[in-house]
């Protein structure tokens, strides 16, 4: 596996100060080593400097939206200078809107995506149903072409269009799924796997339906955007968002073996690692060290051996 990883220290699409602090804690967990030591080739671009944006004022709900805007369009350039070297691109957020820049510019390099989006909450609240005005529950709204007409202008978002179809997004580990999401995920047909399906099914049954789904068509380059959350918060308690009753470490490790032996795993977000949500050092390294954990089972770690 050839891997470029980007570190995105970015926090303005929640409220939560220490999501900023992921890339570095992931990288000094041992990431880049760990993944050499597995036979990776590995590329770390280092951390995207993002700039104070002045007089950010909220627009209607939405909180920060130049920064989130600005955040983003760099993203979007950085992930796809990683695909165009021919890599396997590792984005370290930093908070879940960053997911907005990392899928535009991997849809810009490889155009039709399967987006694999695993996470206790859906992200696609519109800015106009959004309850907290933060952009790291809209993400998705904001890359499909279907709710492109809910999507006002906003400013330094000009370089965004939509690039992901609904039919191409597949959601797994939902518990915590706002009403006008709920609807909106129903009346877009989106496929998803609540909790409720990964008890029902199991996990192995849900690979097995997720990868069914997305390979109905044709086989596309798969986007996994891992939001840490997505487990329970007895395993990853130090993120912003936590839920109970989430995936187990084991589930969330056989989702990224499964997903790497499709070999069409084409880049892979990992965020909301927030450190100042760990009530101690134990929580702290708990959550990190599945964040990495997760990653070596996206290249190749496989428990067997
Ligand atoms: N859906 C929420 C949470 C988004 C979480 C983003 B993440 O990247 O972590 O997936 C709002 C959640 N909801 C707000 C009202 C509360 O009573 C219950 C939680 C939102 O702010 O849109
Ligand atoms: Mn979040
Ligand atoms: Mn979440
Ligand atoms: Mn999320």
């Amino acid at each position: 596996h050839c891997v470029g990883i980007i570190g995105a220290p970015f926090s303005k699409g929640q409220q939560r100060d220490g999501v900023q602090k992921g890339p570095d804690l992931i990288r000094a967990a041992g990431l880049v080593q760990k993944l050499k030591g597995q036979g990776c080739v590995v590329k770390d671009y280092g951390n995207l400097t993002f700039e104070e944006v002045p007089s950010d004022e909220p627009i209607g709900r939405l909180k920060s939206p130049r920064a989130v805007g600005r955040a983003n369009e760099l993203l979007a350039g950085a992930v796809q200078k990683v695909k165009s070297d021919g890599n396997t691109c590792v984005m370290l957020g930093g908070d879940h809107s960053l997911a907005i820049g990392s899928i535009f510019g991997h849809a810009i390099s490889r155009h039709e995506l399967s987006v694999l989006w695993v996470d206790a909450h859906a992200d696609i609240n519109t800015p106009l149903t959004t309850p907290t005005g933060n952009i790291h529950g809209q993400s998705v709204s904001y890359l499909i072409h279907e709710l492109h007409s809910k999507i006002p202008i906003i400013p330094n978002f000009s370089w965004l269009k939509p690039c992901v179809a609904a039919k191409d997004i597949v959601y797994i580990g939902l518990r915590d799924v706002d009403p006008e999401e709920h609807y909106i995920l129903k009346y877009l047909g989106i496929k998803t796997f609540s909790m409720t399906e990964v008890d029902r099914l199991g996990i192995a049954k849900v690979m097995e339906q997720t990868c069914d789904h997305m390979f109905s068509k044709v086989k596309k380059p798969i986007h996994l955007s891992f939001d840490i959350d997505a487990l329970d918060p007895s395993v990853s308690p130090a993120t912003g968002t936590p839920v109970a009753g989430g995936l187990t470490y084991r589930e969330g490790i056989y989702i990224t073996e499964h997903i790497c032996q499709t070999g069409l795993l084409s880049a892979v977000d990992m965020v909301e690692v927030n450190p100042k949500q760990g009530k101690t050092e134990d929580e702290i390294k708990s959550t990190v060290n599945a964040a990495v954990d997760l990653l070596l089972g996206c290249f190749g770690r496989v428990r067997e051996g």
